[in-house]
């Protein structure tokens, strides 16, 4: 079973997607920790010339070790994965480890921004998770300041913001909800509360799949 998690930044998709993987016992990939190694790499280029084909350049060397979560996490560095994001020899450049890992043997859930619609448009099970941009930015404030992090609210919601836009106009992208994904808005929703709504959608789905292969009844 593949299951494609997307959304906008901090919607709550990376919790959702693990707790996913978790209960199905499934591995689970973050596609945006790869657009920020990326970033990353040529964080001392951005105002560089030639930051785009230094961009090129690292995400054709990538590799697992550079992929550290806790170097990526920062605002600073989701920024430049947003702005790496939009050149599309990055994008190709990532895309058969995220089509490999997606395709493995036994199944896989990935979230990121294209997963349903580009990375696995065939996945089994489709979820586009949204919430509105002040509880998004009230969670990441949060998940910062449990770090020990100071926060400015008015700047990281401008943060978000930005950073939503660029994705949503990225002409390499495929930043929107597909057809045939399950819109779950987490707003009003606590994370076990998330997690139980997404793990139900994916149990319907499935049923519904499974129930469509029956034989067709025959009235007699
Ligand atoms: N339903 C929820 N209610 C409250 N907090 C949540 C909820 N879902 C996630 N969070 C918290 O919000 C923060 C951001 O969540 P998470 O990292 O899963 O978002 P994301 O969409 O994967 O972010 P990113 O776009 O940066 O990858 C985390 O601290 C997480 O614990
Ligand atoms: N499949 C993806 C995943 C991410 N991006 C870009 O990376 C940025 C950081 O992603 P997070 O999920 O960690 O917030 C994101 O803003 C996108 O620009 C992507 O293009 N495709």
């Amino acid at each position: 079973m593949i299951i494609a998690v997307d959304g906008p930044a901090a919607s709550g998709k990376g919790t959702l997607a693990s707790g996913l993987g978790r209960h199905y016992g499934l591995p689970y990939l973050d596609t945006g920790l790869l657009y920020r190694a990326v970033g990353r790499a040529v964080e001392a280029y951005e105002a560089s010339d030639d930051f785009e084909q230094r961009a090129i350049a690292a995400a054709l060397t990538l590799d697992e070790a550079d992929i550290e979560p806790e170097y990526l996490q920062s605002s600073k560095i989701g920024s430049l994965a947003s702005k790496v994001a939009v050149i599309g020899a990055v994008r190709s450049a990532l895309f058969d480890y995220q089509r490999d890992f997606a395709t493995q043997e036994g199944g896989a859930v990935l979230d990121g921004r294209d997963i349903g619609t580009k990375i696995a448009p065939e996945a089994d099970v489709k979820l586009f998770i949204q919430a509105d941009s002040k509880s998004r930015m009230e969670r990441r404030a949060r998940q910062f300041e449990a770090r020990g992090q100071a926060v400015d609210r008015y700047a990281l919601y401008h943060q978000i913001e930005e950073r939503d836009a660029r994705d949503m106009l990225n002409p390499n992208g495929g930043f929107y909800k597909a057809d045939d994904a399950h819109l779950l808005d987490t707003t009003l929703l606590d994370i076990e509360a998330a997690l139980r709504a997404a793990i139900a959608i994916v149990d319907g789905t499935m049923a519904g799949k499974a129930g469509s292969l029956e034989a067709p009844r025959k009235k007699l």
